[in-house]
């Protein structure tokens, strides 16, 4: 049987989505969606998403995503920006969307090609002398870096994404140097590629607030650059933590194709 496939990237992080609105696949296929997020063996992306009917009146879709080991994880920021330009490729919407994905409901809008993806409130950043700690859907550490560029992510990553505290459930770790006021590079080790990706939303989303909780910006709008591409993030500090905050950028879809299953 043949499986239609699409294929999008958002700065780089990239993802096989399949309209699974009629429930062809199931979330216990994960084994068929790790091959097909392999590179030798399947189609190739950093992760997987189902784009599936709504469950209340609000929403326009729901949004089910993988990590390319084919387990089901938590949110995924580039990933919900890619899923809502192919919501509005289906013409499931013309330029704004309301879903529902794992860390609860979303809105977002398209406004000249760029997604505006709002992620979910964030009242805890936790401080240590190294590193911050913070969930943005996804759990990310944080840390301050010197030469970037040259910097080891994957073997460094590795080691603090499977050490204490973080251990089997693992989580994402991002690695910072700013550039100037309001605008830092970013190179992050995702958990469940079990590499360093060339963007990741919830990660960068993650850098902009723990710059500002550290005072290394005073602004509310920031620029992530990754190594696919420039992401922005905007936000409010309120005394609850950090509220209305927007990643912001391009979704692409790259290609289309049938799969055999
Ligand atoms: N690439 C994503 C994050 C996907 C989830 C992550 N790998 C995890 O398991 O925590 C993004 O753009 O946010």
């Amino acid at each position: 049987m043949m499986l239609t496939f699409y294929k999008y990237q958002g700065t780089g992080n990239d993802f096989v989505i399949i309209d699974n609105r009629q429930s062809i696949l199931t979330k216990n296929d994960t084994k068929l969606f790790a091959r097909l997020c392999d590179r030798k063996f399947g189609i190739g992306a950093d992760g997987l998403m189902l784009l599936e009917l709504p469950n209340n009146e609000q929403d326009d879709f729901t949004m089910v995503y993988f990590n390319a080991d084919g387990k089901e994880s938590s949110m995924c920021g580039n990933g919900g920006r890619c899923l809502v330009a192919f919501a509005a490729y289906l013409g499931v919407i013309s330029d704004t969307a309301t879903f529902t994905a794992i860390d609860g409901p979303h809105k977002a809008t398209i406004k000249k090609d760029l997604v505006h993806l709002q992620m979910q409130n964030v009242s805890l950043i936790e401080k240590f002398d190294t590193h911050l700690f913070l969930d943005t859907g996804s759990p990310h550490h944080v840390t301050m870096v010197r030469e970037l560029a040259n910097y080891d992510v994957k073997n460094i990553g590795r080691k603090i994404r499977n050490g204490a505290p973080y251990f089997e459930k693992g989580s994402n770790v991002n690695f910072v140097e700013k550039k100037q006021d309001g605008v830092f590079d970013v190179r992050t080790y995702e958990r469940g590629v079990e590499d360093e990706t060339l963007s990741c939303g919830t990660g960068v989303t993650a850098v902009a607030l723990s710059m500002h909780a550290t005072n290394l910006t005073d602004r509310q709008e920031v620029v992530v650059n990754t190594l696919g591409g420039e992401l922005k993030v905007t936000f409010q500090e309120t005394e609850n933590g950090y509220e209305n905050i927007f990643l912001i950028g391009p979704a692409k879809q790259v290609f289309k194709g049938e799969i055999e299953w």
